[in-house]
């Protein structure tokens, strides 16, 4: 019989994103505080002739199916560490926004590697398989660890955050992707001749996810690489206007975007944003998600 291992994980939004100057390396040192939201993809590896990789959901045509996909990497990563053939099936059941700024392709990356590890018997460390997650890209860390953290380097090095309670989210998903170089390019230009600060966490921040007050959050949130966002795609400005206006506490734009994130009281009150959201006609659709949930599980 040939076994299976599904590994579910989760989509992120940044609560704070604050971006520094470029690096020499063309990375930006971030503070960058990570909630995961309950939004999924399952990632299911069958062991096969050779490596390959399938996608189904909404938007499974957006995914490159090649070895440019972030969970093939991943399994090559581990495969090539341990001397092994990466002959396998990955399956990538896909609800996550592609290209939308909640680390989709990321969370893939993470959970194919928990997968192949599964499947393998490589028995990988946590360390061992979190450097291969920042070997793979600076959110792939956090979408294995999941719930919230704080990340500092190019937003790989991972401290926890503590959560006191459940936030409630809409999340506006745009017609389209924004490419995450495309818009820190942006803020390049954007602050271009300026004196970007360095990037630091905000203490009222921290403190209002420690007490699980959304009150409190929808005042500290931020996001540097809004303006730069909203630069690309002005039409987002409409869209966190609309969510506004339904009664969401907060909107921003979520990391790269262009999905919109709004923070809400309660799950009552997120499915009102979100059908005033779909209803306004600026976006293509808005998902209801709480918050903080678990990192990357094998199911
Ligand atoms: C916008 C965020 O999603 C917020 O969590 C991340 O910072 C992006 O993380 P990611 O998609 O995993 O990005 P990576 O695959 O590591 O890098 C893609 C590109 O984004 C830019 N990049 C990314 C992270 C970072 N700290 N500084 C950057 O300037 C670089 O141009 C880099 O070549
Ligand atoms: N498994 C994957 N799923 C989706 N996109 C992938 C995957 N692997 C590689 N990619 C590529 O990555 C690009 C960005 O997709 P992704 O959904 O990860 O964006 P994102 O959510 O904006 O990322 P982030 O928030 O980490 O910046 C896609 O356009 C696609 O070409």
């Amino acid at each position: 019989m040939t076994r299976s291992v599904t590994v579910r994980v989760p989509a992120k939004v940044n609560v704070q994103l604050a971006v520094g100057a470029p690096r020499p390396d063309g990375f930006h040192d971030l503070a960058n505080v990570f909630l995961a939201v309950g939004l999924y993809d399952e990632v299911t590896v069958t062991p096969a002739e050779a490596l390959r990789v399938t996608c189904s959901g909404p938007d499974a045509g957006q995914v490159p199916l090649d070895a440019t996909n972030l969970a093939a990497r991943a399994a090559i990563a581990l495969a090539t560490r341990h001397g092994i053939a990466p002959d396998v099936h990955i399956h990538i059941d896909k609800d996550i926004p592609v290209a939308g700024g909640m680390a989709g392709g990321s969370a893939d990356g993470a959970a194919a590697l928990l997968a192949c590890d599964a499947l393998w018997g490589t028995g990988a460390s946590q360390g061992e398989l979190l450097e291969i997650c920042a070997e793979l890209g600076s959110d792939v860390p956090f979408s294995l660890v999941g719930g919230a953290a704080l990340g500092t380097g190019r937003g790989e090095q991972l401290t926890t955050v503590d959560v006191g309670g459940t936030f409630h989210w809409v999340f506006a998903v745009a017609d389209g992707g924004l490419s995450t170089p495309a818009v820190y390019g942006e803020f390049d230009r954007l602050t271009a001749g300026t004196d970007v600060p360095a990037p630091a966490a905000s203490p009222a921040l921290l403190t209002a996810l420690r007490e699980g007050d959304a009150t409190e959050l929808a005042e500290t949130l931020g996001n540097d690489l809004q303006a730069a966002a909203l630069s690309l795609r002005p039409s987002l400005a409409g869209t966190l206007a609309a969510g506004t206006a339904a009664g969401a506490l907060a909107a921003l734009v979520s990391g790269s975007g262009p999905t919109t994130a709004f923070l809400t009281a309660d799950e009552e009150s997120a499915r009102k944003v979100a059908d005033a959201l779909l209803a306004s006609g600026t976006c293509r659709s808005a998902r209801v998600a709480p918050s903080p949930a678990p990192g990357a599980t094998v199911v």
